[in-house]
């Protein structure tokens, strides 16, 4: 059965000029992969924040089930660099155990990091890092805010890998932002395309040759996206079976269900 993790409804967020976030309706649930692609200052972090709750919507409405548990993989992690912290003693900062987050941290296969110093870890393991702490709270739903960056790009599709298999483990719902366009179209079930309102939304092969997106990317982008288009045009529920397939959703102001 489905189960609705949050709901967004008529979301507007503005700070001093027009909104950052417009009207946008999404619903994420158990299972999904949902990224939200679009470019710079398009109000995605804006709106992942919303959904976690730490930014005050202007108007619309939030609906978060009460019994989720949420893990959050922030876009920057400032530490205080003269201060010695171990990953043991950051990941601990949860407040789990270090035998839970041991285990995370085994989850994210940087177990051997364990008594390394945050402050000399490469980009992978530190995003590996960082998702092992939310992990650590064993989360019903996870928001990733571009958990690639500073990867290589084997790398990335590394991640990306163990994020879809830590869903199939964890059968947590997903929502994250992504700049890479070319995994995003490999890696995730359902695609977003924000340029503070939805410009198009809906399975990764249909979303780029939809005509918003292509006004958004620019056609050379769109043509290099191409090689997606054997998609699947079904998806299965959680006892395997073929389940209805979601056509691309077009134009502005739409919603995501
Ligand atoms: N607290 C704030 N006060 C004022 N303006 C803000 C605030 N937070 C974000 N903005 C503005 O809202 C817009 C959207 O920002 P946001 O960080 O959501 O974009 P983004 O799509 O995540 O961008 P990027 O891809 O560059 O990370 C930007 O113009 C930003 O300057």
């Amino acid at each position: 059965m489905t189960e609705r993790l949050v709901t967004l409804s008529d979301v507007c967020v503005r700070f001093d000029g027009p909104p950052v976030v417009d009207h946008i309706n999404l619903t994420l649930n158990r299972g999904d992969i949902v990224t939200i692609i679009g470019p710079n200052g398009a109000g995605k972090t804006t709106l992942i924040k919303s959904v976690l709750g730490i930014q005050r919507i202007t108007s619309g409405t939030i609906w978060r089930n009460p019994q989720a548990r949420i893990g959050y993989v922030p876009q920057h992690l400032q530490l205080q660099p003269t201060l010695p912290l171990s990953v043991r003693r950051f990941l601990m900062l949860t407040g789990e155990s270090a035998d839970t987050c041991r285990q995370a941290l085994a989850q994210t296969g940087v177990e051997h990091l364990f008594d390394a110093s945050v402050h000399h870890l490469s980009g992978g393991e530190k995003q590996r890092v960082l998702l092992a702490r939310a992990l650590a709270r064993s989360p019903d739903l996870l928001v990733l805010d571009e958990p690639a960056q500073g990867v290589d790009i084997n790398g990335q599709a590394a991640l990306y890998d163990l994020i879809r298999a830590l869903r199939d483990r964890l059968n947590c719902g997903v929502i994250m932002i992504s700049h890479d366009l070319h995994l995003v179209m490999a890696a995730t079930d359902r695609v977003i395309c924000l340029n503070q309102h939805v410009c198009c939304s809906g399975y990764p092969a249909d979303i780029s040759t939809d005509p918003a997106f292509i006004e958004t990317f620019g056609q050379t982008v769109a043509e290099s996206l191409a090689v997606y288009h054997h998609h699947h045009n079904h998806r299965h529920d959680l006892h395997g079976d073929v389940v209805e397939s979601q056509p691309a959703e077009g134009c502005s102001h739409h919603g995501v269900h």
